[in-house]
């Protein structure tokens, strides 16, 4: 199956509790897009978060860095509730990375910049480097945004979220705008993010194959809820042919 990660597969210990949700749920009407979701993602560990399509994939993930408000349950941060954090703070701590990257008309540095800026923040120019660095992209900081490619942009992006060191990276479908051998390069990213940043990462991916690239553990949701939440190949064993 050839999983290039290195990182944990199970949370062995109360302190490596990066992020928890206790019987998360959204409930929109009389329909329920998340259902009393419980999980437990460990610091350097990289959770694979998968499901059919409409399964609530990426409203769980909404919830986390309470883009979307839960309707009951809670998320705790290293064991702190997420609700005591204002939400300026709790984004910063869990970064989050689309399936596309959004970047701004400009070049690459200006990009890093914006967001520390709308905080009255800086970010100099070594560390414009280290980050353009850490994601594969050394000297680009001047490049403009329309002259990369698909691969690259994604890599800005996460260059942006990752100036805000987050401890929690949440990852929504962020290969599926590219092509395989792109995407393998991203995946690889994601691996040394986690393991480097000691990070934890949850990934939303309708691909199986991809979980067992990269993540130990996989959470499948149908209809909101958690049909099985375990090691990917268990999870693969059991829907791999959905
Ligand atoms: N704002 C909304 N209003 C109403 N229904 C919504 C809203 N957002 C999502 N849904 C519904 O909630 C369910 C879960 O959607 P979600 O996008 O979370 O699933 P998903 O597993 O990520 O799917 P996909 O793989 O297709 O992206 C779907 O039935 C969707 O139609």
């Amino acid at each position: 199956m050839g999983a290039i990660s290195e990182s944990k597969s199970v949370p062995l210990d109360v302190e490596d509790v990066a992020l928890e949700t206790k019987c998360l749920s959204r409930k929109l009407g009389s329909k329920l897009l998340v259902d009393s979701v419980s999980v437990r993602v460990a610091k350097g560990e990289i959770l694979a978060i998968t499901g059919p399509s409409g399964a609530g994939k990426s409203s769980y993930l909404r919830l986390l860095n309470r883009i979307d408000e839960p309707t009951s349950g809670e998320v705790f941060l290293y064991g702190k509730n997420y609700r005591d954090f204002d939400t300026t703070t709790l984004r910063r701590r869990v970064g989050m990375v689309m399936q596309s990257a959004n970047l701004f008309p400009g070049t690459v540095k200006q990009n890093l910049l914006f967001g520390p800026a709308q905080r009255n923040e800086s970010i100099s120019d070594d560390r414009v480097d280290e980050l353009l660095a850490q994601v594969g992209l050394p000297h680009y900081a001047s490049k403009n945004i329309d002259t990369l490619s698909g691969g690259e942009a994604q890599r800005v992006s996460f260059a942006r979220t990752l100036a805000n060191k987050p401890e929690v990276l949440l990852l929504d479908e962020p290969t599926s705008a590219l092509d395989e051998e792109t995407s393998r390069e991203i995946e690889r990213l994601v691996v040394d993010i986690a393991s480097t940043g000691s990070m934890a990462c949850l990934i939303v991916t309708h691909n199986l194959q991809q979980a067992a690239r990269i993540a130990p553990r996989t959470l499948f949701l149908e209809h909101g809820k958690v049909a099985k939440l375990g090691l990917t190949n268990e999870v693969l064993d059991a829907y791999g042919s959905h």
